[in-house]
């Protein structure tokens, strides 16, 4: 969800500019015939050498070094006819800007891809004339999509002007590009080629032909090897081979929904070892279908009558556990962080947990998610696996433009999104055009006022629709920015979301966690491990209580405006109706105490020990100047409204003293002090804690959860155990440990740091 406005980046704003222009520049011909007709030679000539150079894989653009900006059109619907329905158009008939409804265009391929961000080639139709084509929203693999000889159907095809005064063919919509294997009966007998080998051949020999494509590890060509295998005759034993290696192929390019269709007609008739295999291959498209308890079913049948199958008894054990993942929301989160740090990506292979919610209509804010029972702060209300993630490896800000390499820029909306934006949209198209049985978790997601034609997602010509536009759109309102889990532990750096970074380079979609509605005052805390979204209630909420998280950092000046403009909503907690009555003058006298006691505090860092005592002392007498002062410019009490620049002066503060040692014995009584109104800040409501009086420390109500929480914690532990005070120490720790969870998703590496 890191969404920016041009206007704060000159250079973009520019580039909108431009590409309005052109948009407008293009409208003007709408309707219109091409200038001139492309001529073939040259054409072919021209794209061969800007492949080649390498000219149209990126932009450069001064000062954003290495920038790819992609914008995302003005939308339009997809296909939602029959093939049978189209009449054939050629290329002549075309005009310009135009969206040839209830038509289709059949083309061949030309010339080898090329890829930026679409995927591109020369290709001619029936009468030898050529034009580009651009295909939007193909996944990236190990085969080229377009190959000279692949011969296409385009659905109501779209001749673009492009930027260069050309014209060629845009495709958004993946449903809207068919492609014709070799033997079907579309493509023209005089564009048959050696490729399209004669027809006559056995299903042995496709079949032979699929395997040597799969061996290396062109799993498209073997598809279609497969598919001729299967038309071709074959014996009833052929056919369930053919079909067992067709489930494999289909395996490996992630088309489980078709890998789990071909495993079925197996076993329709099957038994021995062609059932054994069948149950296998069904198995494993269940598993990864998410479909655990089936696949253990399955499982258990292969094992009962095949008992020496160690495959089946290993898979068994995998689905098992995440089974139990699944219904108990019982995790071994070491394993997790473990796999987090060797997988790249770091896609986990865990089962989503739903715990006590469930989504319910909220008013004027839509649907909710909402606690079925009473909770505690800490525990865990669901733990989820991305359905869709793009991982980035670098961490950075928008400050020195490194995430700033991969643009998508909606000039409609003067916005543009960073990072992994334009990967995931691909990613979500493909994963949905390819298994449309998933589409139920996110085609309902929230789309803001984009409305679909009917018709989207259902299965038109075996396959189904799929509007790109309306996926932008729900991933534009409902993505999550992620980064790595940070290690969080005594005294260092804050986890949280304190710093004005709303930019993350790894984005996901959760599709549970995106019922989830804001508050700048949550209830519940999101943290990653890998692609897995944990979220832990901050507080302890009754049963029938709306869950609500952070869209943006609180601590962002602009989010109100991020919110008004990127999600439709203004935001009426307390905190911003706080922020509204704050005067920009009290805002700068924050901002300039802010800045004194970050650098009295660094200061107090060195002095350490008893050597330092005196300087510390007159560093924490300044110190605690300027914090009165700065509690002076806050009025509504702190429970109602957090008072976060204080709370990082406060927290700041107790951790110097605590790392220099100028809290040891008398100064512990300094570090409870402060430590304890550290947390006041956040609105935490406390009962005892102070030395000497023996009244347990007890959290009444819990607070905002600030970064470095669990740092203000461990000092409290550390004074209280300094002073001997050792069941305030644990009451402390204990309390350290539910911020941990709640932070960091779990507390089995609680600890650990020490
Ligand atoms: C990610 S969706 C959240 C789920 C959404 N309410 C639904 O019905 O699917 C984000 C949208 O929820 C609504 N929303 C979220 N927080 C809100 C709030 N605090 N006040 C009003 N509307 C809110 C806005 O329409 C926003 O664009």
């Amino acid at each position: 969800m890191n969404t920016l406005q041009a206007q704060d980046f000159p250079q973009i704003l520019e580039r909108i500019e431009n590409q309005k222009r052109m948009l407008r520049n293009a409208q003007s011909h709408a309707g219109q015939r091409p200038a001139r007709k492309n001529d073939r030679v040259e054409t072919i000539i021209r794209f061969n050498i800007a492949r080649t150079a390498g000219l149209q894989s990126r932009q450069y653009e001064p000062g954003l070094s290495r920038t790819s900006m992609s914008f995302i059109p003005p939308p339009y619907a997809p296909c939602a006819q029959p093939f049978c329905e189209l009449k054939k158009s050629m290329f002549n008939d075309l005009v310009l800007e135009t969206h040839h409804r209830g038509t289709y265009l059949l083309v061949r391929v030309v010339t080898p891809q090329d890829r930026m961000t679409a995927v591109m080639a020369i290709v001619e139709d029936e009468k030898g004339e050529v034009l580009l084509l651009q295909l939007y929203h193909q996944a990236e693999m190990t085969e080229d999509v377009l190959v000279p000889g692949k011969v296409l159907i385009v659905k109501d095809p779209y001749l673009k002007l492009t930027a260069d005064g050309r014209h060629g063919l845009r495709v958004d919509h993946v449903s809207d590009v068919v492609f014709l294997p070799a033997h079907d009966e579309r493509v023209p007998f005089f564009w048959h080629s050696e490729l399209t080998t004669p027809q006559h051949k056995s299903a042995d020999f496709w079949k032979t032909k699929g395997n040597d494509c799969f061996g290396r590890a062109k799993y498209q060509a073997a598809l279609e090897h497969y598919t001729r295998a299967l038309v071709s005759s074959p014996t009833t034993e052929e056919c369930h081979t053919i079909n067992l290696n067709r489930s494999l192929a289909y395996l490996k390019t992630n088309s489980f929904d078709a890998a789990l269709v071909d495993a079925n007609s197996v076993l329709e008739d099957a038994n021995g070892k062609t059932k054994e295999k069948a149950l296998f291959r069904k198995a494993q498209a269940l598993y990864s279908l998410q479909r655990y308890r089936e696949c253990c079913d399955v499982l258990k049948a292969l094992r009962l009558e095949y008992p020496d199958n160690a495959s089946a008894k290993a898979k068994l054990n995998e689905a098992a556990s995440r089974l139990a993942e699944q219904t108990s929301g019982k995790y071994h989160f070491k394993k997790l962080h473990a796999e987090a740090v060797r997988l790249r990506p770091p896609q986990l292979d865990h089962a989503t947990y739903t715990g006590p919610v469930e989504v319910r209509q909220s008013g004027s804010r839509g649907r909710g998610l909402f606690t079925t029972k009473a909770v505690k702060a800490g525990d865990l209300l669901f733990c989820e696996k991305a359905f869709v993630y793009a991982f980035h490896e670098i961490e950075g800000t928008s400050g020195d433009g490194r995430l700033m390499t991969n643009l998508l820029i909606d000039a409609n909306a003067n916005s543009f999104t960073s990072g992994a934006q334009p990967e995931l949209i691909t990613m979500l198209v493909q994963k949905l055009y390819q298994n449309p049985s998933l589409a139920s978790a996110v085609k309902d997601l929230h789309r803001g006022s984009y409305s679909p034609i009917q018709g989207v997602f259902d299965i038109i010509d075996e396959n189904p629709v799929i509007d790109s536009f309306l996926l932008t759109r729900i991933l534009l309102l409902n993505s999550f920015g992620c980064r790595l889990p940070e290690k969080a532990g005594a005294l260092k750096p804050p986890v949280g979301l304190d710093r004005l970074d709303d930019l993350f380079p790894s984005l996901g979609v959760w599709a549970l966690a995106s019922h989830m509605n804001h508050s700048c005052l949550s209830n519940a805390f999101r943290s990653f491990i890998g692609d897995m979204m944990i979220v832990r209630a901050t507080e302890d909420l009754p049963a029938n209580a709306e869950i609500t998280i952070q869209y943006l950092n609180p601590f962002n000046p602009q989010r109100q405006q991020k919110y008004i403009k990127n999600w439709a909503f203004a935001c009426d907690c307390a905190m911003c109706e706080e922020d509204d009555r704050t005067s920009d003058v009290v805002v700068a006298k924050r901002n300039t105490l802010g800045k004194s006691l970050e650098q009295l505090h660094r200061l107090l860092t060195r002095h350490r020990g008893s050597s330092g005592a005196a300087k510390a002392a007159s560093l924490i007498r300044k110190s605690s100047a300027v914090l009165a002062e700065l509690e002076g410019t806050y009025s509504r009490p702190a429970e109602e409204v957090p008072r976060l620049a204080l709370w990082v002066g406060y927290r700041d503060l107790a951790c110097a003293l605590t790392v220099t040692g100028a809290g040891l014995g008398s100064n512990s009584q300094k570090v409870i002090d402060i430590g304890l109104k550290a947390l006041r800040c956040l609105g935490f409501v406390l009962d005892g804690g102070s030395l000497g009086t023996k009244q347990r420390l007890v959290v009444k109500k819990w607070g905002y959860m600030g970064a470095g929480l669990i740092d203000c914690w461990i000092c409290l532990k550390t004074a209280y155990a300094n002073t001997g005070s050792h069941e305030l120490a644990l009451a402390a720790q204990g309390y350290a440990k539910v911020c941990y969870r709640i932070q960091l998703g779990e507390d089995e590496t609680f600890g650990e740091e020490d």
